[in-house]
């Protein structure tokens, strides 16, 4: 298996400026895709934003499996961590981000006008990984078309600030991931969903580890799209891979058919899925 690694200097650059500017927020916004919330967290914003507040954003939950995202929002609440999980492009409005920030920093804003301080905006940095939909939020929460929306990873590549309403400002940045995976499987689920870029990852590899995936969570859906028997569920996943490709008409050509397969999960040709699995209480988080 090719190992995936991506840190171009960019995203390098956008940690020093995330270093360099977290002084300057109130809070951090950060996005992760709900299909990976624990896979698309990045430690370094961990290491950079820990003494700030956090809201944690779980986009693009029209993709994942719903009863996953209830799980992980219940997790999340168990752990006294504000989260709510959205769909970029259509159920998020201003006034509702606006309201969870202004109740995470109640205290905070109170006690700066209890000390006759202006009123000010709040300010907010959002980070994510590339491609979590941080632009469609982000031109749902100013208005406007301000950052440019991309179906590939690394479409954003500068710090902006953008205005929200008089209560809020928030600090855009680049898409980032970090300098060293965990490990591979971390690096299989990023790329899956489309975090990475698309050169950098072999796509058989990628395909080999969502057919494991599938036949371990959604085997009908598998069966149902590529018209599978109940005993091609037995066999080995690079069997069934090669199963796959002549059922799609590919012959023995499984490298565009691991992309087909890529392209099926992102679309939710296959439902709505989650990698990622929602920690039960007491388990580690997978
Ligand atoms: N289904 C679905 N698609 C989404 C959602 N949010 C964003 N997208 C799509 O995901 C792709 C990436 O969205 P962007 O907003 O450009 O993502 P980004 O995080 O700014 O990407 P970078 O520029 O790489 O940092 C686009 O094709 C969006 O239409 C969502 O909640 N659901």
């Amino acid at each position: 298996m090719s190992t995936i690694n991506w840190f171009p200097g960019h995203m390098a650059k956008a940690i020093r400026q995330m270093e360099e500017n977290i002084h300057l927020v109130d809070i951090v916004f950060e996005l992760v895709d709900a299909r990976i919330p624990a896979s698309s967290r990045n430690p370094e914003v961990a290491r950079i934003a820990q003494n700030k507040p956090h809201l944690v954003i779980l986009t693009k939950k029209d993709l994942a499996d719903p009863q996953q995202t209830t799980a992980w929002l219940n997790y999340y609440r168990q752990q006294h961590q504000p989260a709510i999980a959205i769909d970029s492009r259509a159920n998020v409005t201003p006034k509702q981000i606006t309201k969870i920030a202004l109740d995470i920093l109640a205290d905070k804003l109170a006690a700066e006008q209890a000390k006759g301080l202006k009123e000010r905006p709040m300010r907010a940095m959002t980070v994510g990984v590339p491609n979590v939909g941080k632009s469609t939020l982000l031109n749902h929460l100013v208005q406007r078309k301000a950052a440019q929306v991309g179906d590939t990873p690394g479409v954003t590549k500068g710090q902006q600030w953008l205005r929200s309403s008089k209560h809020l400002e928030l600090l855009d940045t680049p898409g980032i991931l970090w300098p060293k995976f965990k490990d591979q499987i971390t690096a299989q689920k990023l790329a899956l969903t489309g975090a990475i870029k698309e050169k950098l990852y072999a796509k058989d590899d990628v395909a080999l580890y969502a057919l494991s995936f599938f036949r371990q969570y959604h085997p009908q859906a598998l069966q149902e799209r590529y018209h599978l028997g109940q005993e091609d569920l037995t066999l080995s996943d690079v069997d069934l891979l090669l199963k796959i490709t002549a059922k799609v008409g590919m012959r023995d050509d499984y490298e565009r058919a691991s992309e087909r397969l890529i392209l099926d999960a992102r679309r939710k040709k296959l439902g709505g899925f989650t990698l990622d699995r929602a920690p039960v209480a007491g388990e580690p988080i997978e």
